[in-house]
């Protein structure tokens, strides 16, 4: 099922003219710059074709949640959201205007064999196909969708959807055809909602976190928590049970597979080390270890994560004040990398999740700097600019500004 939709469909915000879609003969589609792109600019912004409202309760996205046979159904699977959402996504997917449904169809959908073997999604599509005929009569869906072009669409969907914020699945013209890469060139979020035509659609922004030169292809990582720190193999497994492919990025071709592996056993043993024993991790280890994480944005956010926990532990003797002072600075770097990449433009944070991370670490770490470094008032100014960013999400902006104004008077003092 990959045809092109005859109409054209726009529903780009930025970016018109920095994307392209192009055919590649493993991958099928791909997505492309069309123009260079820096760590931090965003690349293009959309609205979604069409997205799913998740919950069960007062579900008035789901015009069909009444029918008895289709709440029965939702009720008799297994508590596991998966699973009802699934069967949502299959009626959803039904109750669409034809043109959505051709933007749709057109997405490649890798085949849904393989989920029939496990549970909770394979009890969706078997109970699906078995109640198939008494859901098609009673929520009057059209002789166009016969059972198995229900289970093509929900292949495509399975394929090609997103989370938006923690109610919506979406799916997207142009998000939805970037493919994966262990170590992305760029970082996507959910950064609001709109209406269209009555239906709450979520908009995504796409930036980069890596230079980008003109025809590279953009890439994203499905990779989600943990498995980003699991060895080459792992992932591919992940990948090829999730996603139906043999993962051939850098960091997983045979030559880097070494190199990959051996970083990981690195971050897990310094992991270790923080959490367990601070002593021995040499300065030099720490700074070693951080300058080859330059390329790969999950171990930076974790060695950021970490290094503040160093820097943070006030239990830690440190006795050697030039360690101590090394480890902030090693800490406010990768802070400040994660600031450029994630919150780029200084009145747009991409995401929530990591303004809130980063504006604590650079309070945590202005904390420890001494009055008379020139970074604590930044530091501090930071973390208030951000959480300001945040629309005042932080009780704390009043204690803030108190505090950088005794900061002033102290390093004046000094
Ligand atoms: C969200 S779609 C991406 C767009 C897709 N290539 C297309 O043609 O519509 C996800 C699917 O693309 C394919 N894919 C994604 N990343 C890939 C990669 N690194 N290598 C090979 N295939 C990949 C897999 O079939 C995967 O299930």
């Amino acid at each position: 099922m990959s045809s092109q939709p005859n109409q054209t469909f726009n529903n780009l915000l930025i970016g018109s003219d920095c994307i392209s879609i192009h055919s590649h003969p493993i991958k099928n589609k791909i997505l492309c710059a069309e123009k260079d792109f820096e760590p931090g600019d965003i690349i293009f912004q959309e609205i979604a074709v069409t997205a799913i409202k998740l919950s069960n309760a007062n579900n008035n996205d789901i015009h069909h949640s009444e029918s008895t046979i289709f709440s029965a159904i939702i009720e008799s699977l297994p508590i596991v959201p998966l699973a009802r959402n699934l069967i949502y996504a299959a009626i959803h997917l039904t109750s669409l205007h034809s043109s959505k449904l051709d933007l749709i169809k057109c997405q490649h959908g890798n085949p849904l064999d393989k989920y029939l073997y496990f549970a909770p999604e394979g009890q969706a599509i078997a109970a699906l196909t078995h109640y198939y005929f008494e859901i098609k009569k009673e929520l009057s869906i059209s002789d166009l969708f016969s059972c198995s072009t229900i289970l093509d669409l929900l292949a495509i969907w399975m394929t090609n959807y997103s989370t938006a914020g923690s109610q919506y699945h979406a799916i997207y013209y142009y998000w939805s055809r970037m493919n994966h890469d262990c170590k992305p060139n760029t970082h996507h979020g959910t950064t609001g909602f709109t209406t269209v035509d009555n239906q709450t659609m979520p908009i995504r922004t796409v930036r980069a976190i890596q230079k980008i030169h003109k025809g590279d292809e953009l890439t994203i990582s499905y990779l989600v928590g943990e498995t980003n720190f699991q060895s080459t193999q792992m992932r591919k497994d992940y990948l090829s049970l999730h996603y139906q492919f043999t993962c051939s990025c850098s960091r997983c071709s045979t030559e880097n597979e070494i190199i990959s592996d051996a970083l990981i056993y690195q971050y897990k043993t310094l992991e270790y080390q923080i959490h367990n024993n601070y002593q021995q991790i040499s300065l030099n280890d720490l700074l070693t270890f951080k300058s080859k994480l330059s390329l790969n944005n999950w171990l930076y956010y974790s060695i950021s994560q970490l290094i503040c926990t160093v820097a943070a532990d006030s239990s830690v003797d440190f006795d050697n004040n030039h360690y101590r002072t090394a480890v902030i600075e090693c800490a406010l770097q990768c802070v400040k990398h994660l600031r450029n990449i994630y919150l780029q433009s200084p009145d747009a944070p991409t995401n929530e999740y990591y303004s809130i991370f980063l504006a604590d670490k650079y309070e945590q770490l202005a904390d420890f700097l001494p009055p008379s470094d020139s970074q604590k008032i930044s530091s501090y100014k930071e973390a208030i600019k951000i959480r300001k960013i945040c629309q005042g999400k932080s009780k704390k902006i009043d204690n803030l500004n108190e505090e950088i104004s005794q900061v002033k008077k102290t390093a004046s003092a000094n």
